[in-house]
Order: C-alpha cells, then sequence, then structure tokens
C-alpha cells in the first residue's frame, strides 16, 4: 500500500532498503511505471539541454550558449574556423618531414623535394642578402651609415687641415721626415686637397696641361711638387717628357724627392764666372703649382734655377691670399736668377707667374742665407671647413 500518493510520484509502504533493492534490480529491467515516472517534461529538459549546452558533435562539451546552436552566425562562424583549422591540419600533415642524416643523400622523391626545399631557400637567402648588400652600398659605399659618412667626412676634413697646416709651417726636411714616417699621411693630404680642388672655378694643373699640350715632342717638363702626377698622365701621351717630383712616389709617375733640398737631376750651381752658366742643365719647363709649401720654399727656386738650362720656363702657381706683398715676392725670384716674363691675377683663387731664367752672379752663403729666410713672404695657406 502507498503510504501516499502524488500524481505521477509514488513512495511505497515498504522499507527503504527493500525498496532499493527492488529498485536496484528494476534498474536492469525498467518497468513500466519506470517509463511512466519519466515525464515527458524529462526528455524535454534533456533536449534543451543538448541544444544549448550538451555535448556538441565532436562529443567536447560546450558552453550554453547559443554559439551552439546550429544555424545562428556564431555557431557558423565557428564552423567556419573549424574547417579552415582542419585545412591547415591537413597542410602541416602534407610538409615533408625533415631529413634524418642517412636520408640526406638518397635521391628517393622525398629528398629530392627536400632538396629542392633547400635549394629555393639557399636562393631566397642569398637574394635576401643581395638586397641587404645593394642596401648598404646604397647607405655608404664603404659599409658606412649616412651619420657615420658625415662624421667621416668631418674627421677627414678636420686630418687634411692638420696636415696641411704642418706643411705650411714647418720645413721640408719636417715634412719629408713626417710622411716617411707614415706615407698615408701623404694620401688623407690628397684626398683631402683632390676635394678642395672640386669646389675651385678652375685647377692650375688644368691650365698648365692646356699651355703645355702644344709643345714639341721631348720637351723635359719638372713638376715640383707634383701631387697625384696629373701633369705627367695629361703630357706623357702626347710625347713629352714629364718628371714628378714629390715627398712620396705613389705611382711609376712620381720620383721621391725633397724638392727644397737636391734634385735628383744634373745641374750647375751658377760659376764664379759667367761660362759655365748652361753646363750639364736639362730641364726645358719647371712648374711649381701650388707646391711652395715648406717654410724654406725659396731654395725649391735655387733648384729650379741649377736644373733649368738657358732661357727655361719657370710656371709658379699660388693661392692669392698667400702673397704678403706681391712686389716683394717677384724681387725675391728674380734675385735667385730670372726675369719676370708676365703675371696672371685674373683668376679670383690663383695668381700665375712667368719667369725665364737669366744669368747671374754666383752668390755667397750669406747672400742665400738672408734669399732663405724670406719664407715669410708668402702666408700659409688655410683652407676651411668644409
Ligand atoms: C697643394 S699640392 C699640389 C699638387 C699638384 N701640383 C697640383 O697642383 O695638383 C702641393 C704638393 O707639393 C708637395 N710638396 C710640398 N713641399 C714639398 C717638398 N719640399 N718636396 C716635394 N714635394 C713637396 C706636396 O706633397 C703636395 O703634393
Amino acid at each position: 500500500m502507498a503510504l501516499f500518493d502524488v500524481p505521477g510520484w509514488t513512495v511505497q509502504a515498504t522499507p527503504v532498503a527493500e525498496q532499493s533493492n527492488r529498485l536496484s534490480k528494476k534498474r536492469k529491467r525498467p518497468s513500466l511505471d519506470t517509463e511512466k515516472v519519466q515525464p515527458t517534461e524529462i526528455n524535454l529538459d534533456k533536449l534543451v539541454k543538448k541544444l544549448k549546452g550538451g555535448a556538441n558533435r565532436d562529443g567536447a562539451k560546450g558552453s550554453a550558449d547559443s554559439s551552439n546552436v546550429p544555424g545562428t552566425s556564431k555557431c557558423m562562424k565557428r564552423e567556419r574556423k573549424k574547417e579552415r583549422d582542419l585545412e591547415e591540419r591537413k597542410q602541416i600533415i602534407s610538409l615533408p618531414k625533415p631529413l634524418k642524416r642517412h636520408d640526406r643523400t638518397s635521391t628517393s622523391p622525398q629528398s629530392t623535394k627536400r632538396l629542392e626545399t633547400k635549394h629555393e631557400r639557399k636562393e631566397s637567402s642569398s637574394s635576401y642578402n643581395s638586397i641587404l648588400g645593394r642596401k648598404s652600398a646604397e647607405v655608404a659605399g664603404s659599409g658606412l651609415t649616412a651619420l657615420q659618412q658625415g662624421m667621416k667626412q668631418s674627421l677627414d676634413g678636420a686630418r687634411f687641415r692638420i696636415i696641411n697646416e704642418n706643411l705650411y709651417k714647418s720645413s721640408s726636411q719636417a715634412a719629408h721626415q713626417l710622411m716617411r714616417s707614415d706615407p698615408k699621411v701623404f694620401d688623407e693630404y690628397h684626398v683631402g686637397f683632390r676635394h678642395q680642388v672640386q669646389s675651385w672655378p678652375t685647377n692650375p694643373v688644368e691650365h698648365y696641361i692646356a699651355q703645355l699640350s702644344n709643345r714639341p715632342p721631348k720637351t723635359l717638363v719638372a713638376d715640383l711638387g707634383c701631387g697625384d702626377a696629373a701633369l705627367s698622365k695629361a703630357l706623357v701621351p702626347k710625347g713629352l717628357m714629364v718628371m714628378g717630383f714629390d715627398l712620396v712616389s705613389d705611382s711609376a709617375y712620381v720620383v721621391e724627392a725633397d724638392i727644397c733640398h737636391r734634385l735628383p737631376l744634373p745641374g750647375s750651381e751658377g760659376s764664379e764666372d759667367e761660362k759655365s752658366f748652361g753646363e750639364g742643365q736639362i730641364v726645358d719647363v719647371v712648374v711649381c703649382a701650388l707646391s711652395l709649401m715648406g717654410t724654406n720654399w725659396p731654395n725649391c727656386l735655387r733648384e729650379a734655377w741649377r736644373v733649368l738650362v738657358p732661357n727655361g720656363e719657370l710656371k709658379i702657381a699660388e693661392v692669392t691670399s698667400r702673397f704678403t706683398d706681391i712686389e716683394d715676392f717677384q724681387s725675391l725670384v728674380t734675385s735667385i736668377g730670372f726675369k719676370l716674363s708676365s703675371m696672371d691675377k685674373t683668376n679670383t683663387h690663383f695668381t700665375l707667374f712667368e719667369f725665364r731664367k737669366v744669368s747671374r752672379k754666383c752668390k755667397s752663403a750669406k747672400e742665400w742665407a738672408k734669399i732663405g729666410s724670406k719664407g715669410s713672404l708668402l702666408k700659409p695657406c688655410e683652407y676651411k671647413r668644409r
């Protein structure tokens, strides 16, 4: 007999233990009663649970929101994502596996494919490097960034000005010593000098090249302080004989010599009497283009006189601002044994002089010392900061 009756729910009068035994037995073979006890509401509940958050298609538990409801936009997005994931997984699976050591020499299709991949990778890395190379070359040409390049230019400019000042303010012997101890100084000076020359309207060397180009072949020219031997390089192919002298010889065109000390050329010091004037002298033209630098520069003109043939030409180009008194300068050159032929002051930067060698009386050591002490007639040439 039931203790009480509730529609759809019955509590039997049998003891709980007995009842539970009976129930467990019943569970194995559900009775019609139980079927009746499971109301349709419970099935609906199950369905709602399934729809809202029950097991999804993959068996994973979903959350009880509308993203799992088929047909909703969130659900469609999830589906699409799943499809994409699946595609990606498929691609990963189809990628060749890394070769084992023993596979590397194999010619199996997989290894060929792998080698191609490696080749492609090598190609792409080499093109990457070449792009990188091109880029850095664009920046500096020397592997420097624009900022580093600017700093290097400033340093080079400063170094050029220091060397330049040294050359003008010291004797030729000291300058020669400096260049000998470190020939790099010569290169540094000339890189800076060439840079300066670019900003000038004309260059004395260009003027002399044009002027001497029509001279007869075998004319012997001595270029004193020739620098990078521009005169030799231009005139030798035209049949002239040009000998360049400088503190450093960096090419076959240049002979190392201190032009203010002793040129390695035959000549005559002049004589007590005028008879030996012209003996042993072989040079037709002497060029001093911006090369009267050391404080003892008058000795260079003395050497020019020694090596020149009688009536030989002396051409001097100097920066106009260097002259303290241009007439005193002319007088000094004349006192060494020259006669002024012409002076050209038309250039904004330089003054060009043409002299001819004339005979002179032999000078005493005291007279030469006095001439030698006139170096201050030319001021040092100081270049501005670039
Ligand atoms: C301003 S550069 C001119 C170079 C060249 N003449 C030109 O016009 O292109 C002056 C040159 O004279 C050289 N020089 C100065 N004093 C010298 C000396 N005592 N002996 C040899 N060369 C000298 C320097 O080394 C430098 O090359």
